[in-house]
């Protein structure tokens, strides 16, 4: 049985399509990346996915069950951590911990929630005098409480610290390597790549790929280059002739070869260190930004590719 299926969901606000006929299916175990530019509708879809709305047309099934028909069945076994939680009440921290245990029915100890997002120590402050990111760490906190079957996570690195990055990281990767389902909308591409096993791309609403980050990369051409500097110029080596080779060009002691696919790289390398004395290798694949430019037409920006630093105004992202 799916973690999550969806069938034709649509969701129209008035004239905007925010959702368009998704049909989307995560299977249990899986940490499934949802990816898309602003306003792709991925919050829609969260949305849809928790009945927090409705769609217009087609229908959701969570953990099996119709999200329309029991949805409290749903989010008694989901743990959500939804874009801008809001900590309004005067509560400490640990008591929106106990809060969120009991409404589960489990029996976790807050404190170790608390401790596994590193908020040990002010687990007796009150939760709306944190910080941004302790606040989301709180929120990630409350996300795991009753560990729950599929974790539900909008954004979950906004706002924290490269440290806090890390860590939350390992939490996703320890509770799926548990058997929990994790869905977690991002347009954080490092992230994905680095705990997803399978993304998907929504655009305006639309699904445009689902695959593995590496699958992608090959559907999008899976070009590769390799830059293999000399230490003289590196002319008439015969690299043209390889299997796989595209291209390749001398700039003056470098070699620059464009492959088809990566693995040719290897081949490349060893043909030249065959010929002559290598002193350096750059090589790169295809840039994830380049990938999910391809992929949604720039979003809203048309256009080439953001670069990391530019895809985000959050310096704790810019660092990664
Ligand atoms: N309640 C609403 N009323 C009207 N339009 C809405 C509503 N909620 C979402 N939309 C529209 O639906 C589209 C998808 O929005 P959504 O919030 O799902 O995007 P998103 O992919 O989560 O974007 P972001 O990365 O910016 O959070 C947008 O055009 C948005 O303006």
């Amino acid at each position: 049985m799916p973690a999550l299926q969806t069938n034709g969901l649509t969701k129209r606000f008035g004239d905007v399509v925010a959702v368009d006929d998704l049909d989307l299916t995560v299977e249990s175990g899986e940490v499934f990346g949802f990816l898309g530019p602003n306003g792709a509708g991925k919050s829609t879809t969260i949305n849809l996915l928790l009945d927090f709305i409705r769609p217009t047309e087609g229908s959701v099934e969570v953990l099996g069950i119709d999200a329309q028909a029991d949805p409290e069945a749903i989010r008694r076994r989901v743990g959500v951590l939804p874009e801008g939680y809001g900590f309004d009440d005067p509560l400490l921290g640990r008591e929106y911990l106990e809060w969120a245990i009991g409404t589960k029915g489990a029996d976790d100890d807050p404190d170790e929630l608390l401790s596994l997002v590193g908020l040990e120590d002010d687990a007796d402050r009150l939760a709306g005098d944190y910080s941004k990111g302790m606040q989301q760490r709180l929120a990630f906190a409350i996300a795991l409480a009753g560990d729950p079957d599929l974790l539900i996570l909008d954004e979950p690195s906004t706002g924290l610290d490269p440290n806090g990055i890390r860590r939350m990281r390992e939490v996703v990767r320890d509770r799926a390597a548990d058997g929990t389902t994790v869905f977690f909308s991002s347009h954080i591409l490092s992230e994905v790549e680095a705990v997803c096993d399978r993304v998907g791309v929504m655009n305006r609403g639309e699904l445009v790929a689902v695959d593995s980050i590496d699958g992608l990369r090959d559907s999008a051409g899976g070009h590769a280059t390799v830059e293999l500097e000399c230490a003289t110029p590196p002319t008439g080596l015969g690299v043209e002739s390889l299997s796989g080779v595209e291209r390749a060009t001398v700039e003056d002691r470098t070699l620059v070869v464009r492959c088809s696919e990566p693995s040719a790289k290897v081949d490349v390398v060893t043909h030249v260190a065959e010929r002559a004395a290598v002193e350096d290798i750059l090589s790169e694949t295809v840039p994830l930004e380049t990938l999910f430019n391809e992929l949604t037409g720039g979003g809203r920006d048309g256009g080439e590719a953001a670069t990391a630093d530019e895809a985000t105004d959050d310096p704790a992202e810019a660092l990664q």
